[in-house]
């Protein structure tokens, strides 16, 4: 089975959900991602994500998430393993920038975490 080909229905560790769409020949996909967190007041929304994977076992991958909700977006990159129980994860880290009101607020607008996602 074409295991690590990222198309489908991801979960994470904070309980945010990711769907991803079929892979183009080049390993493109697009996809939305539902987040369980949220550092604004915002009322949480579906998120468009866009992203690429390689095309060997255990693949590496990058998206982008641009949040509908907030004027934030979130690059996550990382890596596909399948474990001794034949389960696939996501290992991943990720950036995120959020809106600074000025250029010297700029120094603390991104903030960075690790996150491992595994399929629903
Ligand atoms: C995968 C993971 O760790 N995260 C997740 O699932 N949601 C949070 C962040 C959601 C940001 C929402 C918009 C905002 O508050 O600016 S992006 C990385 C983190």
């Amino acid at each position: 089975v074409d295991q690590c080909k990222l198309t489908g229905n991801w979960t994470n560790d904070l309980g945010s959900n990711m769907t991803i769409g079929n892979l183009s020949s080049k390993g493109e996909f697009t996809g939305t991602y539902h987040t369980a967190v949220t550092s604004t007041t915002q009322q949480i929304k579906l998120s468009p994500l866009t992203g690429i994977q390689h095309n060997n076992t255990q693949p590496i991958f990058g998206f982008t998430v641009n949040w509908t909700f907030t004027d934030s977006s979130a690059v996550f990159t990382g890596q596909c393993f399948v474990d001794k129980d034949g389960k696939e994860v996501l290992k991943t880290m990720w950036l995120l920038r959020s809106d600074a009101k000025s250029i010297k607020d700029d120094w603390n607008a991104t903030s960075v975490g690790t996150n491992v996602f595994t399929r629903l």
